[in-house]
């Protein structure tokens, strides 16, 4: 059984359509979706968490339609998200920031401290938010997500703003969230981070998946390379 079901899901705009009959399953494991700028990745990232209703198709979370649930009912039902624009509140502290997610499903402030010494960015703790680097603010927002436990976490170019270094320690980081039996989401642009760390690609193209696979079917798949050079 697979925590996440897509199944036919197509989104319009008018006369753009953003996601076009996408059929894809999520397990446990660290699962890339990629593709060229304006392929549909964020807009299918919106149906899934909930934040849009797509024009058919339906989004099951392990065997249940989910599918016009509202965002805050996904998140108790175990999704998390963090977005590519960041979310985090610039006047509180990064550790207060981490407090609020955990409150907000009735978990422990104590536990706060851990959260932010596994994404790395403990020295900020008591930093207002809007001050610290952007990668910080970045891994701020995935102590956010984690704080409320989620079996389902979908990552919106979580990798932008840090370095080689912090990249690989995120990607570490992301292999352990699947050690504890999660499934991970990343929509990504660094490709390094997705061959190394993702056990299967979803490849978006023009709102369509194109192909799915393991890193390496991607890497030599000859329409994936089209998509990306034109
Ligand atoms: N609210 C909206 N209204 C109209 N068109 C939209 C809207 N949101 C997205 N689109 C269009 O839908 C298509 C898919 O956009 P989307 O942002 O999902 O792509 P993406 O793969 O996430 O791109 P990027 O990598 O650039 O973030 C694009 O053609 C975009 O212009």
């Amino acid at each position: 059984m697979s925590t996440l079901q897509v199944q036919g899901v197509t989104v319009r705009f008018g006369e753009v359509t953003a996601v076009n009959d996408v059929t894809l399953s999520v397990d446990v494991g660290v699962t890339g979706l990629i593709g060229p700028n304006g392929a549909g990745k964020t807009t299918l990232f919106d149906v899934i968490s909930g934040l849009r209703r797509p024009s058919s198709g339906r989004v099951l979370l392990d065997s249940t339609d989910i599918t016009s649930r509202s965002p805050h009912q996904r998140s108790r039902l175990g999704v998390a998200r963090t977005f590519q624009r960041l979310e985090v509140f610039g006047s509180l502290t990064v550790w207060e920031n981490v407090v609020v997610a955990l409150e907000s499903r009735r978990r422990p402030s104590r536990l706060a401290g851990g959260l932010l010494e596994r994404v790395g960015i403990a020295e900020f703790s008591s930093n207002q938010a809007d001050t610290v680097p952007t990668g910080a603010a970045r891994l701020l927002e995935l102590a956010r997500a984690l704080a409320t436990d989620p079996s389902l976490l979908l990552l919106d170019e979580p990798s932008s703003g840090l370095d080689r270094a912090e990249t690989d320690a995120f990607g570490a980081l992301l292999r352990e969230l699947v050690g504890e039996g999660r499934a991970v989401v990343l929509v990504e642009h660094d490709m390094d981070l997705v061959m190394n760390y993702c056990d299967v690609v979803h490849v978006l193209n023009l709102g369509r998946l194109l192909t799915s696979g393991s890193p390496e079917e991607i890497r030599s798949h000859e329409g994936v390379r089209e998509a990306y050079l034109g």
